[in-house]
Formats: C-alpha cells, sequence, structure tokens
C-alpha cells in the first residue's frame, strides 16, 4: 500500500457510486460499487450481487470485469471499489485473481468510501506471485 493518493475523474467516482446504489445485498448489507478504466479510456462498473445460497455471491469487482469482458473490454489500467464504510474495503482473494488475469502488475487498486479516503495498492502488491496465463504457455 502506498500513502499517496489518486486522482481519479468525476465521471470514474460517480460510476463506482452508481454501481454501489445498485448493489444487491440483502443478506450481509454490505453494498459494494467497482469501477474500473480500460486502456482504452472507457469505464466500466459493477456491484455486488448477493444469492439466497450465500455462496454464489459474486462481488462488485468480478462482475465489473465481466461486464466489461461482455463488452469486448479485457485490458484495464486501474480499478476503483467504492464502499460507505469507515474501514476501506481491499478486494477479497478471488477478486485479486481476477483482477491479476486483466490488470498489470502495476495498476492501482484504490479502495474509496464515502469521505472521500482512499487506500491505494498495486495489484501485485495485492497478490505477489499471481498465477496468471504466463504459466500455462509451458504446458
Ligand atoms: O471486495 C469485496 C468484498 C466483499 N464484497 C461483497 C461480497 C458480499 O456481497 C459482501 C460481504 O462480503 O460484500 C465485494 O463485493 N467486494
Amino acid at each position: 500500500m502506498t500513502d499517496s493518493k489518486i486522482t481519479l475523474s468525476q465521471e470514474l467516482v460517480d460510476a463506482a457510486k452508481d454501481a454501489y446504489n445498485k448493489a444487491y445485498a440483502p443478506y450481509s448489507h454490505f453494498h459494494v460499487g467497482a469501477a474500473a478504466l480500460t486502456t482504452k479510456g472507457t469505464i466500466v462498473k459493477g456491484c455486488n450481487v448477493e444469492n439466497a445460497s450465500y455462496g454464489l455471491t459474486v462481488c462488485a469487482e468480478r462482475n465489473c470485469i465481466s461486464n466489461a469482458v461482455i463488452n469486448g473490454e479485457t485490458q484495464f489500467s486501474l480499478i476503483v471499489i467504492y464502499t460507505e464504510q469507515e474501514q476501506l474495503t481491499p478486494p477479497c482473494g478471488a477478486c485479486r485473481q481476477v483482477i491479476s488475469e486483466f490488470f498489470k502488475g502495476d495498476a492501482p487498486v484504490v479502495a474509496l468510501n464515502h469521505k472521500n479516503q482512499q487506500k491505494v495498492w498495486t495489484v501485485s502488491e495485492l497478490l505477489p506471485d499471481a498465477f496468471t496465463p504466463q504459466q500455462l504457455l509451458d504446458a
């Protein structure tokens, strides 16, 4: 984690907040919105979607990425994870793995809250020595 903050465009912050407001979280009541910037400069978003069978819940970050992939976007330069919690929300382990698939190791992952507080990590800080498509090349 670095102490330096990232200047986020209003459009990106608004997308993350909009996603947050769409979260389907009737079980945990923990709403999460994610917005990612593609390397082409477009913005994609996703919210967490829970399920009565709890284990099928999908996090905001993975829904954001899947939403982009279906629209032909697979390269990203930054992701914002927005919550309205005092404690900033880092991505869970599963999301770190999925983020590693599509983001470069030095891409910033920004946790943001309603007080405009931020925590910033790089993808490789969150998941060092990630299993990547590179490993499959020797198969
Ligand atoms: O980084 C995270 C962590 C948790 N959640 C969701 C999953 C679940 O719906 C709720 C509580 O874990 O928050 C996310 O969307 N992203």
